[in-house]
């Protein structure tokens, strides 16, 4: 684990070995949370640093700073000022916080992730302390390009994750607030991929809202201003797409949360030209894909065997859909016409037919409105027609699978495989008890959002038994993808590198081996996972002619060791004074790069 020793790989670009460069001294260096070791700072560099008299004798160590940390953590009552003490100790020390959360991942996943960064976002304007991130306005198209810049030079930053609010995991448009989505889960790139926390930029594209509550909340901080659309909107997306490219044409980028009249529309826009991605379209088809896999694995069946109905038909159902049929198209040597007949898409007004209003993307999986003439088209009807042996949420409709939809599905499936994806955790369309409870313990199920296992009389002769529930969420792959484009510096994201990640996934299920266990790895494994999808991701873009990194190992376990040297890990490395002049000029307080020199 640790990176401090020399591999064959350390003289890398991205390796993190070695001392640090810091031109930063003194009250500044323990308000730059990047460098900051605060009680860690060992005696050498508290003297070079300028830090004695800044900080209490005792130097600790890392472990002993979680340890107190852990202890103030837990002294928290409610999720979302727990979530509120994460951010604000990434505020002072970040890698104590990597370390901190690492160590406590099963715990800390879901307080800086959904469920509660999904509170954290409602409520942005409200505990608001300060910004993180690049805002851009979409009033001020000309500042667009400057503003972006102010993040580094052109090799600086690897990772950009925007959004634009619209649709913010399942609670709708939340303007300004959206800025933590991508903080969010710019966080879960570092700790399950160690892409460097320094080089990435959350982007927040402020195009106004439509949500009313914000709209009459004076203490809102957006643009308070009905959400701009067509033409204008467009233009702004593209003046930031074409800025980011020109100041950091390394970056790899990520779309996060867009509407989903915007959401396909963007990423089929940009997906030929640049290396981009779209975790709601792209990310969670990969992750259901996997957790499908493996369910039929469990049930002993093939993709060529699923009958699959989605209920929601927006970004993540339709997203989900594509990655389906491409795959059952691939097993059985099919076109993906014949491939999507196994596919039902069900929306606010019921299954989606020909005669149905639909968008572009919707469109493939339309089925006959003649042969459904006269016929129900509710989410119930539905399933009692088609005996669909994968149901999928993606709603955001709680409660939307009830006792009577999930009996008529397992009356006709052995082990129906049910995966209520809806975030956050209030808006899942089941929750796991009952759907174990209604199939008596059939059901294989994976949620969007964790919960804790659940037990049941389902074993043997009635024994009782632990059944542990999957988090299906785009972050058991996001990241690896993520990692690997990253370090291939791969030209585009294409469809076989994404069919690459999912096969990285689904290898490493623990339901291939044990039917009790989750069907996708858990937090446990979270590096591993992404060293895997990244290797899949790397060999993948690499047989295409895309990667343009050079000598990248082409042997698995030269190129895991290859990726592992890249990923960045929370640990104290020693620091190298830079920049002596600056930094002493900054000790006299004439530089502002210093901040306060007094408390
Ligand atoms: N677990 C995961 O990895 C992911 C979960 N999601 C969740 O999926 C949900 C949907 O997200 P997106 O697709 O991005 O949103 P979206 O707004 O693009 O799609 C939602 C769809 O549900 C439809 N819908 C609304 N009410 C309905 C009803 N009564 N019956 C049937 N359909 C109805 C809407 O018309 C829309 O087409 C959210 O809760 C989100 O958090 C999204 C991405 C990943
Ligand atoms: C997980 C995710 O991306 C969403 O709920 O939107
Ligand atoms: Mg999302």
């Amino acid at each position: 684990m640790s990176s401090q020793k020399a591999t064959k790989y350390s003289h890398l670009p991205l390796s993190t070995t070695g001392p640090i460069d810091c031109a930063v001294i003194g009250t500044a260096l323990l308000n730059t949370a990047y460098f900051n070791k605060g009680t860690a700072f060992p005696p050498d560099e508290r003297r070079q640093f300028e830090l004695t008299g800044l900080l209490p004798q005792s130097v600790h160590t890392l472990e002993q700073q979680v340890k107190r940390a852990w202890e103030q953590y837990s002294a928290m009552t409610d999720d979302l000022s727990r979530n509120t003490w994460m951010a604000s100790m990434k505020e002072q020390n970040e890698v104590l916080y990597f370390k901190l959360l690492i160590d406590h991942l099963d715990e800390l996943f879901s307080i800086v992730y959904t469920p509660t960064e999904g509170d954290a976002i409602q409520n942005y304007s409200r505990i608001f302390r300060r910004p993180e991130g690049c805002f851009l306005n979409i009033r001020d198209l000309d500042r667009v390009e400057h503003d972006l810049a102010q993040w580094g030079h052109p090799e600086d930053i690897d990772y950009i994750l925007v959004t634009d609010a619209e649709s913010i995991l399942g609670i709708g448009d939340q303007g300004v607030g959206g800025i933590l989505i991508c903080v969010a889960k710019l966080v879960l790139t570092t700790v399950c991929a160690g892409i460097h926390p320094s080089r990435t930029l959350p982007v927040v594209l402020d195009c106004g809202t439509d949500n009313e509550s914000h709209l009459r909340d004076d203490l809102y901080l957006g643009l308070r201003e009905r959400r701009v659309r067509g033409p204008r909107y467009d233009e702004f997306v593209d003046t930031f797409v074409q800025a980011a490219r020109r100041l950091y044409p390394r970056a790899y980028i990520h779309f996060e949360d867009f509407g989903v009249a915007n959401a396909r529309r963007i990423l089929d826009r940009y997906r030929p030209d640049i290396p981009c991605f779209n975790d709601d379209v792209q990310g969670t088809g990969c992750a259901v894909l996997a957790a499908i896999k493996s369910g039929l694995h469990v049930s002993s069946q093939k993709l060529s065997d699923l009958r699959m109905v989605i209920f929601g038909a927006g970004s993540a159902g339709v997203g989900i859909a594509d990655q389906v049929r491409a795959a059952i198209a691939t097993e059985r040597g099919i076109d993906k016409e014949e491939a999507a007949k196994q596919i039902f898409l069900i929306d606010k007004h019921g299954l989606l037919t020909s005669e149905s209003e639909v968008s572009s993307s919707q469109k493939p999986f339309v089925k006959d409105a003649e042969s459904w003439k006269g016929k129900d088209t509710s989410l119930l009807s539905v399933v009692q027609e088609v005996r669909p042996n994968v149901l999928v949420g993606t709603s955001t409709v709680p409660k939307a699978f009830t006792k009577e939809i999930v009996e008529a599905m397992a009356s006709g499936v052995g082990r129906p495989i049910i995966l209520p994806l809806s975030n956050p955790t209030r808006l899942h369309e089941a929750i796991p008890e009952d759907l174990l409870n209604w199939t008596k313990g059939k059901a294989l199920v994976a949620t969007g959002s964790p919960f804790p296992p659940v037990k049941g009389p389902w074993g043997k002769h009635g024994a009782q038994t632990e059944v542990k529930i999957a988090e299906c969420n785009n972050s058991v792959v996001f990241p690896g993808i993520g990692l690997g484009s990253v370090l291939s510096r791969a030209r585009l994201v294409t469809d076989k590198m994404l069919v690459a990640a999912i096969q990285g996934v689904a290898q490493m299920s623990p339901a291939l081996e044990d039917e009790t266990a989750p069907l996708l790895p858990g937090v446990d494994s979270v590096r591993e996972v992404s060293v895997r999808v990244a290797r899949r991701v790397i060999q993948a873009a690499m047989a295409e002619g895309l990667a343009t990194e050079v000598d990248i190992p082409t042997a698995d376990a030269d190129l895991d060791e290859w990726i592992r040297e890249q990923m960045w890990e929370p640990e104290y490395r020693p620091l190298r004074l830079v920049g002596a002049e600056s930094a002493s000029r900054a000790a006299k307080g004439e530089l502002k790069i210093a901040g306060s020199m007094k408390r």
